[in-house]
């Protein structure tokens, strides 16, 4: 079984609390998901392996460690997926980006596929899903299968908030994708959304209702 991995360093945690507020408005919540999303990668990537190189500093000649060649795609579910992006590739800058476009029926909550762009050589590559919501989990389900469906293996998801609902369908249907999360909320309400939450991320984001 995947690991959940709940990132729970206090500058996580302390912007996290801004991102909830409802008096949050959409510039400071914009800020606050890039630099909480920046602060996710940090850990995300902490298994990439480093490979020695020698290079020389102006006093001598040394061993330094860099990445090695670890090549990642970061998959954005729109819309609110997207803004996570400027933070994780601040400090993931190789990374190529493919976007899913996903929004989830508010009657059924099932997920409505709407856009793929895609790079081509995804099956070369580490991919990283990033959405700020896992909530019932469809969403996120469904993206990480249309991935697989075109022999992905290795996948990572990053989400801001999760139910414990999202967690278990994710865990059950992809039980070798582990999940990175800032934190697990309590539950569901009767509309999917989660509780406590922080409301409909892709609205508080981009301004709309
Ligand atoms: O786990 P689930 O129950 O599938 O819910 C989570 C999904 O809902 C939200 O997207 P939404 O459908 O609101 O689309 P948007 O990003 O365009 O706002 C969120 O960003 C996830 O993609
Ligand atoms: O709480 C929720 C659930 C789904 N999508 C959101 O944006 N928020
Ligand atoms: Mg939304």
């Amino acid at each position: 079984m995947a690991k959940v991995h709940i990132l729970d360093h206090p500058l996580i945690q302390h912007k996290l609390t801004f991102i909830r507020d409802k008096n949050t408005g959409s510039k400071e919540f914009r800020e606050l998901v890039e630099e909480v999303s920046m602060l996710m990668a940090y850990e995300v990537t902490r298994d990439f392996a480093l490979k020695d190189i020698e290079i020389e500093t102006p006093v001598t000649t040394t061993k330094g460690q860099v990445i090695a060649g670890r090549k990642v795609v970061i998959v954005p579910i729109l819309r609110a997926g997207i803004g996570m992006v400027s933070g994780m590739v601040n400090l993931i800058p190789a990374a190529k980006v493919g976007h899913i476009g996903l929004y989830r029926d508010p009657e059924t909550l099932q997920p409505v596929e709407y856009y793929c762009k895609l790079p081509s050589d995804l099956n070369e590559r580490e991919l990283i899903v990033i959405d700020p919501m896992l909530a019932t989990g469809g969403s996120a389900s469904a993206a990480i299968k249309f991935l697989k469906d075109r022999k992905v293996k290795n996948i990572k998801l990053v989400c801001l908030l999760a139910a414990p609902e999202g967690i278990k369908k994710v865990q059950e249907e992809h039980p070798d994708v582990d999940i990175y999360l800032a934190a697990v909320d309590e539950k569901l309400d009767d509309h999917g959304y989660i509780v406590p939450g922080l409301g409909d991320a892709g609205d508080r984001l981009f301004g709309t209702k």
